[in-house]
């Protein structure tokens, strides 16, 4: 049932390619060179002669009119001669200067970035969002060449509400909105974290296919406590220590009304916030705003499959997840928005009684594992800490491998940011999981902060073992034939779509219903096959097809709870009367493709 649909949609996807339908008019508001250096109207070379005239282009192109399809050629074959040539070359060198290439291509000419984004999707993923991204965040201020996306800063105080009218887009569906204070584990990068709400919009537009003259990065720059970057004259954020308390807190409120005055049905994606305010900024605005925090909350919702996944995979029945016992590292925002949610589906399990729910959850953080005689235990680990004696032999503080080593756990999962903490001998200790087919999750990105490598997990935890890791690794070859299957636990799996279901639903908010269902909806995705070879999730080659059905369980979920508003011409009722098949019509014809649209002009 589920294999057929997605053959249906990649066939639906192929035909797209170099479709010769007609795509509707684009109006413009601009003519000549200003168009030539516009990249959202852009076509280079591949401007039809009627258009350079009616756009007061002619003379400014070499004459021969290029196609699209020659175009994304030209392109497609200078980026493999780039692969060629840096053959042997230090693994960022090559990364880098694919990002390159990208980049320029997506400063001259969107359409044609796009397309080749979301046609070679699995290849491009790793440069323009994780990890790569990574790379470009912590070399952002010699790399900058030109800016993308709005930059507020603590020096704006009592200006943004003019300042927001400076973008020159008069519709804003998406924001992804970051005060670099935690880019993925690389900790406090200030400015130089803009990298990352730019990646996460390039998702949306590639699997969620949100208009890209619809969205908005925006860098919130309060400061920074990284000394070297404060100390480094090429710098280009606010030279400062960051905000704290009421300061900082004044400035995202006013960031957050300045945006809701002029775009009210934006939706405002926080991410890479340090863990005080990522959870203090989610309870602030969650109900005011249509937002949510996708480290807390999308990661959540994607390990939860995985979890729910890693349950089939070991041959159980689902109902089975009562009993998993599962070993979280890393008590931050990720580790314990993770915690919460599945102490949620498990009190749903048994009944709604929260009593008892997450008894089998242990968690580890960088003191070890986390009791409730733990000083200044913080509030927000407290519902998941250990009482004295629950679990004989384990103390206070246990380290990691004493707590695997006891507990024997049928999954451990990684969301500390510490590169090789899962080392060898924690690996081992997995060998005596209670599962024969035990689960290992190293979440962290980039790359060199997994808590372990996938090489590494196969090689001393077993070859019987279901490995997702957040950053993307190689399958493994374990010999005579056999893979070791490399899952990418990412909540790219999930953030897109959590967006797209609420803008098309015009979500007054983001429900913990919504985020569930989306969970739901990528659990149930992987089929049986699929999951005895230990597949947990879709492979990146069909993000546009599960962002579809996410975002179509996300837009159900939210008008089963009467928190859609409509979008554009499509009123409440009329979702409400939806059928299944139309709200998955109705999402997928919404969903932007690039292709070049003829221009109009339009004083
Ligand atoms: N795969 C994904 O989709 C995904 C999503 C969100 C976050 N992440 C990754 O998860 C990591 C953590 O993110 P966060 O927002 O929770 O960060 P955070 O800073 O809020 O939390 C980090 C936690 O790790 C703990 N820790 C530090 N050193 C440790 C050690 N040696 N042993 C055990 N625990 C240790 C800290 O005590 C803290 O509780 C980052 O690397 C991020 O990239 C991945
Ligand atoms: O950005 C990612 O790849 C996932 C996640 O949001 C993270 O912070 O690591
Ligand atoms: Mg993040």
């Amino acid at each position: 049932m589920w294999k057929l649909a997605r053959v249906a949609a990649t066939r639906l996807t192929r035909s797209r390619r170099f479709s010769t339908a007609i795509p509707g008019p684009c109006m413009v508001h601009k003519r000549g060179t200003d168009i030539l250096h516009d990249p959202w109207f852009n076509k280079d070379t591949g401007f039809p002669l009627t258009e350079r005239d009616r756009l007061g282009l002619r003379g400014l192109l070499p004459p021969r009119v290029i196609s699209f399809e020659q175009q994304y050629a030209r392109f497609m074959e200078s980026y493999r001669s780039l692969e060629k040539n840096t053959q042997g070359q230090p693994n960022s060198v090559v990364s880098l200067a694919k990002w390159r290439i990208l980049n320029r291509l997506h400063d001259r000419n969107e359409t044609l970035y796009y397309r080749a984004l979301i046609d070679n999707i699995k290849d491009f993923a790793p440069i323009i969002y994780t990890p790569t991204v990574g790379l470009v965040c912590q070399n952002y201020s010699g790399l900058f060449r030109r800016p993308r996306g709005m930059y507020f800063s603590a020096k704006d105080k009592g200006e943004m509400m003019s300042m927001i009218y400076n973008w020159p887009a008069h519709q804003v569906d998406m924001i992804v909105l970051t005060d670099g204070s935690r880019i993925l584990g690389l900790g406090d990068l200030g400015v130089q974290g803009i990298g990352i709400p730019i990646g996460k919009l390039d998702m949306y537009v590639a699997a969620a296919g949100i208009n890209p003259q619809r969205i908005l990065p925006v860098m919130l720059d309060v400061g920074t406590n990284n000394q070297k970057l404060l100390e480094d004259r090429l710098y280009l954020g606010l030279r400062q220590p960051r905000l704290e308390g009421e300061e900082y807190l004044e400035i995202v409120d006013e960031f957050m009304e300045a945006v809701h005055a002029r775009w009210p049905k934006a939706i405002v994606q926080f991410e890479d916030f340090q863990m005080k305010w990522a959870f203090e900024t989610l309870e602030r605005y969650r109900k005011r705003f249509c937002m949510f925090n996708d480290d807390i909350q999308g990661t959540a919702g994607v390990a939860l499959a995985g979890l729910l996944g890693t349950v089939r995979a070991q041959g159980r029945p689902l109902t089975d997840f009562v009993n998993q016992k599962i070993v979280v590292v890393g008590a931050g925002s990720a580790g314990l928005g993770v915690l919460s949610m599945a102490v949620k589906a498990l009190s749903r399990m048994a009944g709604n009684s929260e009593a008892g729910a997450g008894k089998q959850f242990f968690l580890v953080d960088k003191d070890g594992l986390v009791t409730k005689e733990r000083n200044n235990l913080d509030p927000a680990a407290a519902p998941f800490a250990k009482a004295p004696g629950e679990i004989v032999g384990l103390r206070e503080g246990a380290t990691l491998h004493e707590v695997v080593k006891k507990v024997k756990p049928h999954v451990l999962l990684g969301l500390s940011g510490v590169g090789g903490i899962f080392n060898e001998e924690v690996l081992k200790a997995m060998r005596e999981s209670d599962s024969t087919k035990p689960a290992i999750f190293a979440m962290s990105n980039p790359t060199l902060n997994a808590e372990c490598t996938a090489a590494d997990a196969f090689k001393h935890a077993g070859e019987n073992i279901v490995f997702a890791s957040g950053s993307p690794f190689e399958n493994i070859d374990l010999g005579n034939g056999k893979v070791g299957y490399v899952n990418q636990a990412n909540n790219m799996y999930l953030f897109p779509g959590i967006g797209l279901g609420a803008l098309l639903s015009g979500a007054r908010s983001i429900s913990d219903g919504m985020l569930q269902a989306a969970a739901e909806c990528l659990a149930t995705y992987i089929t049986e096959e699929e999951i005895e070879k230990g597949i947990l999730y879709p492979s990146v080659d069909s993000i546009r097809h599960i962002t579809a059905e996410v975002g179509a369980a996300v837009l159900q979920a939210a008008v089963a709870e009467e928190l859609a508003e409509g979008h554009g011409e499509v009123g409440p009722k009329d979702l409400q009367n939806m059928s299944k098949e139309e709200i998955a019509k109705y999402i997928t014809a919404n969903m932007w493709f690039p292709v070049y649209s003829p221009l109009v002009h339009e004083k």
